[in-house]
């Protein structure tokens, strides 16, 4: 009794149809050939000559597509877990979450669950037309430049499809219970995006938590870390120099991806799943037991010279550090890591020599030096940990008064 037939304006976004009632889900049908087809997707413009109708079925859950299932409260939690489903997150994207009620209620109030034109005036979930995937020798698929990409262009930003609170608590057969009809639930093109996935282990019994594994971020979402997939970035391969840079925004719920250097067309988009700034022993450690892959990039392969810049690096580090009065730090110094850095492809953590760029010139009572890196410093920031981090601050405060900044001129003498 609970359905009507309404007609309505439908918009195309990428190739998804959606449309604005939220407090529904939305089915949208067209009419073809003497039957009501269910569309999940419009490939072309021709679907859309169909007359269509919305079908709307309110939910009794609201503003969960599904009444909740959980499991008993888990002792060590002090709290149950639970499948929450809302098919009509992000206008029709969908996402599932596997987490305490206190965190699902923390979720609704958030800027991106509010309001979904938050995700669409910050173009989240909107195809950027400056990558496309291809399979790729011994790496399965990878992320391919479609044009020439320079510093700081915005390649991808995505919402989460999954969203798994981080425990060890559950035996992992009854896990995967549960993520399945997290999975299960989600809308079809959704659903099958996430099942395509790869996978490290290739266990059926654990198809869901395989794919988690390759492909999963880490997500704070009510101050708990979850897990989380996000079937387009999923699709970046890894390298200790990479060519791109992300972060994610709990208030935005996204995954940003900027190129850190000028890419060229056709070139591979990489991104680092460890830090770069690990010696190759430790790196290849994490990828070996994370992702079951061991690393060819440049820098393992010159393994024995890419490690001496990087003691090189940190020892520099060190001596800019030292605000003793027998240290031999110098502007010349924060200029010879910045070039090793960029020697290294590690472009896209140049917050650090950045920073101590900054503190280095304004010791020495070079203004002019210290406020441009330490603007550069916000900068590179804003592409490694986004806007909302405290890091940033140290730098606006240097860039809002140098000379009274706590290094001015400490080593002017
Ligand atoms: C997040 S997925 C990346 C996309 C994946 N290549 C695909 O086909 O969907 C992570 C998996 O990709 C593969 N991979 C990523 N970077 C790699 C690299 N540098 N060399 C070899 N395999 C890599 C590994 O199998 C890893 O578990």
């Amino acid at each position: 009794e609970t359905t009507s037939y309404l007609s309505a304006e439908v918009a195309i976004l990428k190739d998804q149809c959606w449309h604005d009632q939220t407090p529904f889900d939305v089915y949208l049908q067209c009419w073809h050939n003497g039957t009501f087809e269910p569309v999940y997707m419009i490939k072309d413009e021709r679907s859309l000559k169909r007359s269509c109708y919305i079908r709307s079925l309110e939910s009794q859950f609201h503003p969960w597509s599904y009444k909740p299932i959980c499991t008993e409260t888990i002792e060590v939690l002090g709290d149950k877990l639970c499948v929450y489903t809302n098919k009509s997150f992000a206008f029709g994207r969908g996402i599932s979450l596997f987490t305490t009620p206190k965190v699902a209620e923390e979720f609704v109030r958030l800027p991106a669950s509010q309001n979904f034109t938050v995700l669409t005036d910050n173009s989240i979930n909107e195809y950027s037309s400056r990558w496309y995937t291809s399979s790729l020798p011994g790496r399965g698929i990878g992320m391919l430049a479609k044009d020439r990409l320079q510093h700081g262009d915005r390649i991808t930003a995505y919402t989460p499809v999954l969203l798994a609170y981080l425990e060890q608590e559950l035996p992992t057969m009854e896990r995967e219970k549960y993520l399945r009809v997290a999975v299960n639930q989600l809308p079809i093109w959704t659903r099958e995006e996430f099942l395509q996935l790869a996978t490290v282990y290739g266990d059926e019994r654990i198809r869901v938590q395989d794919i988690i594994k390759a492909n999963t971020f880490e997500l704070y979402v009510g101050d708990q870390n979850h897990l989380a997939v996000f079937p387009e970035t999923s699709r970046f391969n890894h390298a200790c120099a990479p060519n791109a840079q992300y972060y994610l925004d709990s208030e935005l719920l996204t995954h940003f991806v900027h190129a850190t250097r000028p890419i060229a067309s056709d070139e591979e988009i990489i991104i680092a799943y460890t830090s770069p700034l690990s010696p190759t022993s430790e790196r290849q450690k994490h990828l070996s037991e994370a992702f079951h892959f061991t690393c060819t990039c440049p820098r393992c392969a010159h393994s024995t010279s890419s490690d001496a810049v990087l003691a090189q690096i940190h020892s520099m580090q060190s001596t800019l550090n030292d605000w003793s009065p027998t240290s031999t730090a110098s502007p010349e110094l924060a200029e010879t890591i910045l070039a090793l850095y960029r020697k290294e492809g590690l472009e896209g953590f140049l917050d650090i020599p950045y920073g101590f760029a900054a503190l280095t010139y304004n010791a020495v009572g070079d203004m002019w030096n210290a406020t441009k890196y330490a603007q550069l410093a916000v900068e590179a920031i804003f592409m490694k940990d986004g806007s909302w981090t405290q890091n940033m601050g140290i730098w606006r405060e240097m860039l809002e008064n140098p000379r009274k900044h706590w290094s001015w001129r400490r080593r002017a003498e």
